[in-house]
Parts: C-alpha cells; sequence; structure tokens
C-alpha cells in the first residue's frame, strides 16, 4: 500500500504525519513501528495521524502512536506540529482549533511569529490517572508535591531515585538533577519504566532548575526511548517544579532540540506551551502489508 506522509520536527522531536481525513489506512501497530524505524521506514519518535472530528464543537481528531507502535493518550509537540500540518494542507482556515485526543480536548493555535501556542488542559495527579500503583513504596511530602522513593536496581546495586508524578493525559515521573548533562537517562529511564508500579509504563524526565524561570530537561519516553524534546515532559516538568516551591509560573525550557515555554497558574488551570513546528519534507512510501524488522535487541539503538 504506497501511502502519503509529511515528516516534521517539533524542538527536535520528530513525526510521521498521516491524512486519514478522507480514507483511514487501517494500519496495524506492525505498520506503525515500520514508519517510525530509522532504517526500514521513514523514522520517527511517533506517528501522528489526522482524522476526522466525532463530537461536536471540535474541528478534528488527534491520535498518536509511539515508535514502538503502541497508541498513546496525548504528544504535545506533536500537537503543534498537528496544527500547522491542518493549515498548510489548506484543511482549515482557522488559526485556532479544536482538537479531540483519547483523553479529552486540547486547543491549538498557531501565531503569526510561526510559533504555536497548545492548551494542553490541566495536569492530574491522582494515582488512577497515569496509572500509579505504590505498594509499599515510601513517599514524602514537599511543599504540594508527593516525591516517590523508587528502588532502583542496576549493576548489581540497588540505588534509590525520588520522583513526582504528573499526567497529562499521559503518564509522567520526574527526578531532579544537578547536571543534566552527565545524568544516566537511559540506564534510570529504563529502570522507572519496568517497575510494577507503572503498569502503563511511564516518561521520565530529568529536570535541572536553572533559576525560577529557566530549566534545562531530558525527557526518556515511553515507546521511544530519550528524544530531543518532549512536549508533555516539559508540562510535566514545570508542573512537578512549580508544585515543589521551585519555579515561577512561567519557564523556559530548554531541551536537547531546542526550547519550549510553559506557562501554569496552578491548581485546575491549564498548562499552556508555545515552541517550534516546522515541516521537513512531504514523501510517499509503500508499506508492506506485513513488515519486517529485526529484533531491537540485536540491533543497535
Ligand atoms: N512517549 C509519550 C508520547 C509522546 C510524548 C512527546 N513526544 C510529547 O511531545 O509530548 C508517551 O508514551 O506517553
Amino acid at each position: 500500500m504506497r501511502i502519503p506522509f509529511t515528516k516534521m520536527q517539533g524542538a527536535g522531536n520528530d513525526f510521521v504525519v498521516l491524512d486519514e481525513t478522507r480514507a483511514s489506512y487501517h494500519l496495524r501497530p506492525e505498520h506503525y513501528r515500520f514508519l517510525g524505524d530509522r532504517r526500514y521506514g521513514v523514522g520517527a519518535d511517533q506517528i501522528l495521524t489526522v482524522r476526522p472530528a466525532t463530537q461536536p464543537g471540535v474541528d478534528f481528531a488527534y491520535v498518536i502512536h509511539n515508535a514502538d507502535g503502541g497508541e498513546v493518550e496525548q504528544c504535545g509537540n506533536g500537537a503543534r506540529c498537528f496544527v500547522r500540518f491542518v493549515q498548510e494542507q489548506g484543511m482549515t482556515e482557522k488559526a485556532r482549533i479544536r482538537v479531540q485526543v483519547q483523553h479529552g480536548v486540547i486547543e491549538l493555535e498557531a501565531l503569526p511569529d510561526g510559533s504555536v501556542t497548545v492548551d494542553m488542559g490541566a495536569p492530574r495527579f491522582d494515582h488512577a490517572a497515569l496509572p500509579f500503583v505504590p505498594g509499599s513504596l515510601m513517599h514524602r511530602t514537599v511543599g504540594q508535591a508527593e516525591l516517590w522513593q523508587l528502588p532502583l536496581s542496576a549493576g548489581g546495586r540497588t540505588d534509590t531515585v525520588e520522583v513526582a508524578l504528573v499526567s497529562m493525559g499521559n503518564p509522567h515521573a520526574v527526578l531532579l538533577v544537578d547536571d543534566v548533562m552527565n545524568a544516566p537517562v537511559e540506564a534510570v529511564g529504563r529502570a522507572v519504566q519496568a517497575l510494577p508500579a507503572f503498569p502503563s509504563s511511564v516518561n521520565v524526565g530529568f529536570l535541572q532548575v536553572l533559576d525560577r524561570g529557566h530549566v534545562r530537561l531530558r525527557v526518556y519516553e515511553r515507546g521511544a526511548g530519550e528524544t530531543l524534546a518532549c512536549g508533555t515532559g516539559a508540562c510535566a516538568a514545570v508542573v512537578a517544579g512549580i508544585r515543589q516551591g521551585l519555579l515561577d509560573p512561567s519557564v523556559q525550557v530548554d531541551a536537547l532540540g531546542g526550547t519550549l515555554r510553559i506557562d501554569w497558574q496552578g491548581a485546575e488551570s491549564p498548562v499552556l506551551m508555545s515552541g517550534p513546528a516546522t515541516t521537513v519534507y512531504h514523501g510517499e512510501i509503500d508499506l508492506p502489508e506485513h513488515p519486517w524488522l529485526p529484533e531491537v535487541s540485536k540491533v543497535a539503538a
């Protein structure tokens, strides 16, 4: 099956965008894995699909699959690319659109300077929202945040990391680090994701606070590994920092791949995210009915 796609990126988090507003391709997880593969397919952290809205007062539906083929609830950098895509494709005349995702509706606005602002909705902290199953894990309270002590066994040693938990529709565990560039992102990220406390896995953020309005962040994402930027991860990290009394309501987030701005007034207010969204190229790909990919474990990441 030959399908058109658009390659896009937001602060280095990259996407394959598919238009299913006229017809569905009826893709399976193996197809999304193939599209996301950087050797056999197009290569991307996530695959974003535009579908017709199924509820009133909404312009489009927005479906997200990680590179591992799994469908997920939300993608912030992808949302900015989503609105850029539907505008460039002439699918809407609006500068501000409402888009339905798994857990609700988000509002996206493309600004004249080329950046895009997204109302990502309010964060949630209840364990069911992630989900998080604490079992016998210990925690302490700092400011408004519960900080959970997670035992990680790596290399025969058991260390403990302390995380704040935030749901942006998708699950995030955020830990504070002194030097994000030397943080053991993959080792700790994988170990946290493997814990039974996270039955649906989790995105793991490594947050370095530079001052009350400026942070550095790296994220080991569920279903994609470390990405150059994570929009929902930036939202979750800033919310976690504000709740611990470390950050002001408006924060510049420096990710490896670019800069995002996150604003949150606390409590039930929505998290607002601003940042870049770029179309890289348009293409077509012959998608095999039964794509073959090597075992990831045998192939260097
Ligand atoms: N890996 C995430 C989805 C993509 C999030 C990220 N790319 C963003 O910009 O928010 C998850 O499994 O929840």
